[in-house]
């Protein structure tokens, strides 16, 4: 029996098989295929089906290698979902978190509940396209229609089994759980017209949702399979992944997005948590995830794809390296990054606007890109020691972006943090981890994480001596400006 880990990011998906063989946690990619949104009739879409036959393409590939028995973790990115009707079928398509359906909706909810009440009951950050924002823009006749809304991921596990269910850790991103009483609010479920019957039982991290229901994939040649309903919230399963011990260690997991923060044994919700808009998504273990969504790789991402993917994301690095300044000062969390027509216009715009020389070649472009979230994530872990109260010696950082050294070095520089980066494929481990400790391979948190530490390389970065002070200063000068678009 083999575990296998489906990681599905919004820039790419991967199946991971897993075993511990030596006392080490082996690990062995077996399947990567892309993932992204499409706009059609102006409207932002995942491709479902693309997902689910890539998994079952990847389960096919666990098979062919002789395994015939498995079990299957799903992670995806967070409160995207699905409507069913009565007869347990999809509506319609899956509505991508980034279209621009929700752009106003938090200004119209907060006309009848203020933002202090609703952070006041979930604890969750303002994000335009949180899914209570996405199902208040929904067509109420729709929503009368809808039996079920299942999340991405457990939708993915309900297509393979027949079962449906709620997992909390994704179900925490939705901004409609109240973590006092570890259940949906029922004053927001009103406000948006949908009842809570309309969800699935919460399930916790860890609990077996069935076996795969093979008849219905008559045509592929899978290996007998169950599916255990993991953190399937993709950053809570890469912070399980994530090597810290002790106090004082933060995190960020890098990939389209970067999820900076802590874990928490608690809620932390007052004044100063709002004010800075950290959330406190449900972790595995009854733990919380105080973190905050810093705008990440998506805006290389974007650039890059309008350079016709001309450079690999290992040439954009040694592009930047090559002028390694820091010239320009932006805020790429400002919601004119979510989402532009023009990512590249967008960053030139920002910078005309406070009059900065734009960037304008790749490697200017990425250097604006990478030296400005090694601001963010500084000026973040200070907001985040400042709100807690707790001192952060180091960061570690996992997923994609951790195979950039040049921005874990300038990470290190700016914060003035010890930096751990890897394992890359934090998110996936998680995943596998979190099977193993269901089936009592594995004993607990501390141990999968040493188990992580003992498995795969983990580089660490020296903050060098820079003037950081001056450097953030000049950012929040720039970034004071009010983007008028
Ligand atoms: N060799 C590399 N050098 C620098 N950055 C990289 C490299 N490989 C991947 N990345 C970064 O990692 C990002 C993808 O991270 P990943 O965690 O796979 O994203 P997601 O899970 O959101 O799809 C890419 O957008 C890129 O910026
Ligand atoms: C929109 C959400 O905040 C987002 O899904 C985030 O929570 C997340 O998990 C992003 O994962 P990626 O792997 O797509 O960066
Ligand atoms: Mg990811």
């Amino acid at each position: 029996m083999v575990y296998v880990a489906a990681d599905i990011g919004a820039s790419s998906g991967r199946l991971v098989l897993g075993e511990i063989l030596n006392g080490k946690l082996q690990m062995k990619e077996i399947h990567r295929f892309a993932n992204g949104f499409t706009i059609q009739a102006g409207t932002c879409y995942w491709d479902i089906d693309h997902l689910l036959n890539e998994i079952l393409k990847g389960l096919e590939k666990v098979k062919s290698m002789g395994y015939d028995d498995c079990t299957l973790g799903i992670d995806t990115w967070a409160i995207d979902y699905v409507l069913l009707d009565h007869d347990g079928k999809r509506l319609q398509e899956v509505v991508a978190y980034r279209d621009k359906r929700t752009e106003k909706t938090i200004q119209k909810l907060t006309k009848i509940i203020s933002k202090e009440d609703i952070y006041h009951k979930t604890g969750i950050q303002f994000l335009p396209f949180n899914t209570i924002y996405q199902l208040y823009e929904e067509d109420k006749k729709q929503l009368e229609r809808t039996s079920k809304i299942l999340l991405v991921p457990d939708y993915l596990g309900y297509c393979l089994t027949g079962v449906g269910a709620t997992e909390m850790t994704n179900a925490s991103t939705m901004q409609l759980l109240n973590p006092r009483y570890g259940q949906f609010d029922e004053e927001l479920l009103e406000l948006i017209s949908v009842k809570k019957e309309q969800f699935e039982d919460l399930v916790q991290p860890g609990t077996e949702l069935g076996p795969l229901a093979m008849e219905r994939f008559a045509s592929y040649n899978l290996p007998n399979c169950k599916v255990i309903t993991v953190a399937t919230h993709d950053t809570a399963s890469a912070i399980i992944g994530t090597p810290g011990a002790g106090e004082g260690w933060a995190y960020i997991s890098s990939g389209t997005w970067s999820l900076l923060g802590i874990e928490s044994g608690s809620p932390i919700i007052n004044e100063l948590a709002l004010e800075n808009n950290y959330t406190n998504e449900w972790g595995a273990f009854k733990t919380f995830r105080f973190l905050k969504n810093i705008m990440g790789m998506w805006v290389l991402q974007e650039v890059r794809k309008k350079l016709n993917r001309d450079y690999n994301f290992g040439q954009f690095v040694e592009e930047a390296k090559k002028i390694n300044d820091f010239r320009q000062f932006v805020n790429f969390n400002h919601d004119r990054f979510l989402n532009p027509l023009d990512m590249i216009q967008e960053i030139q715009g920002f910078c005309k606007e406070t009059n900065q020389i734009a960037p304008e070649s790749a490697g200017e472009l990425a250097n604006c890109i990478y030296t400005n979230l090694a601001i963010i994530y500084a000026i973040a872990l200070d907001e985040l020691e400042q709100i807690t109260g707790q001192q952060i010696s180091r960061v570690h950082i996992v997923g994609g972006g951790a195979n950039n050294e040049h921005l874990n070095q300038l990470t290190a520089d700016v914060s003035g943090k010890v930096v751990y980066a890897g394992p890359i494929e934090a998110t996936a481990i998680g995943n596998l981890l979190m099977q193993m400790i269901a089936a009592k391979e594995v004993d607990n948190l501390e141990d999968a994480r040493r188990l992580v530490m003992e498995s795969f390389e983990i580089k660490q970065y020296t903050p060098k001596e820079i003037d950081r002070t001056a450097i953030i200063q000049k950012y929040k000068e720039a970034v004071s400006y009010e983007c008028t678009n």
